[in-house]
């Protein structure tokens, strides 16, 4: 059975005009869009600005209702259910935006921080809460005293480290990186990337990554669906998507990202 599966999903926004084009215009977001993801499996989302990529997201999370078209988890459809009920899944779909860190309240302490998904969705009593808070920071490599720091209080890393351990607290099976790391520098980056696959590896997590940074879907992606226009115009293995393109947006995407591991690189096959 699929993990997630969209079938033909679209989100259509309606912008109002200006005096000059009075009309309210259209924007297919996501135009007709079908993807299925297996438990356990590393999909890279790759597109230009506006080409549809977080409002897919937010369709696969249930945190917006398509315009048509079904999604289903585990192949239960839950479309039409209301929020209260897709409490019962949303543990299950968590995201990673990008800088988490810039959400946290900056009066929690950081067991307040990964608790809040705990308290949200009524997991336990304090004593269960806080077992879990400390699990989970040793989950993420953080010792257990971490618990009672602020955020102003911890290195970047260790503030990236928390982002992560909020998403995984309440031990969902699928998370969405919307660009978490895109504004870390390329060891933090690394390092962030080394314990997302650590953390699968314990807790059998699937990941999509929304990216810029097509090495990220080279590297850790099973596969690579590649979107333009509210569509996916091209799907690849992770490893084919730099050598194998075949789409021109594809192509266009591939030249016009800077890449920092120059084997990837097509045209290197040849020498
Ligand atoms: N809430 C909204 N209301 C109206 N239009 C929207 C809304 N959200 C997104 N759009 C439009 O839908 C299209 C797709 O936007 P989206 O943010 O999903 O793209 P993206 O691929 O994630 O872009 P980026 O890489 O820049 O984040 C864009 O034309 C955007 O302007």
């Amino acid at each position: 059975m699929y993990l997630l599966e969209a079938v033909e999903l679209s989100k259509v926004y309606g912008r109002e005009g200006r005096w000059f084009t009075p009309d309210i215009q259209k924007v297919a977001a996501v135009n007709h869009l079908s993807l299925r993801l297996k438990p356990h499996e590393n999909l890279g989302l790759v597109g230009g600005s506006g080409s549809g990529k977080s409002t897919l997201a937010r369709l696969l999370l249930g945190l917006e209702r398509p315009s048509s078209g079904r999604v289903l988890y585990q192949g239960t459809d839950f479309t039409d259910w209301s929020l209260s009920k897709m409490r019962r899944i949303r543990g299950k779909l968590q995201v990673v935006f990008q800088n988490s860190p810039a959400s946290f309240n900056p009066l929690f302490t950081v067991e307040q921080i990964i608790g809040e998904p705990l308290r949200n969705y009524g997991m336990g009593n304090a004593g269960a809460r806080r077992d879990r808070v400390a699990e989970t920071l040793e989950l993420v490599g953080l010792e257990g005293r971490y618990m009672y720091r602020y955020p102003h209080e911890l290195s970047g890393g260790q503030q990236q480290r928390i982002g992560i351990a909020r998403a995984i607290a309440l031990r969902p099976e699928l998370i969405i990186c919307d660009e978490p790391f895109s504004s870390l520098d390329a060891s933090l980056r690394r390092q962030m990337m080394n314990l997302l696959q650590e953390l699968k590896a314990q807790l059998g997590l699937a990941y999509i990554f929304i990216t810029h940074d097509l090495s990220v879907v080279s590297r850790f992606c099973d596969r690579a669906a590649v979107m333009h226009q509210g569509q996916i115009v091209e799907e690849q293995t992770g490893g084919g998507l730099m050598k194998q393109a075949v789409h021109p947006y594809t192509q266009k995407l591939i030249a016009s990202v800077p890449v920092q591991d120059p084997r990837l690189r097509k045209s290197d096959d040849r020498n």
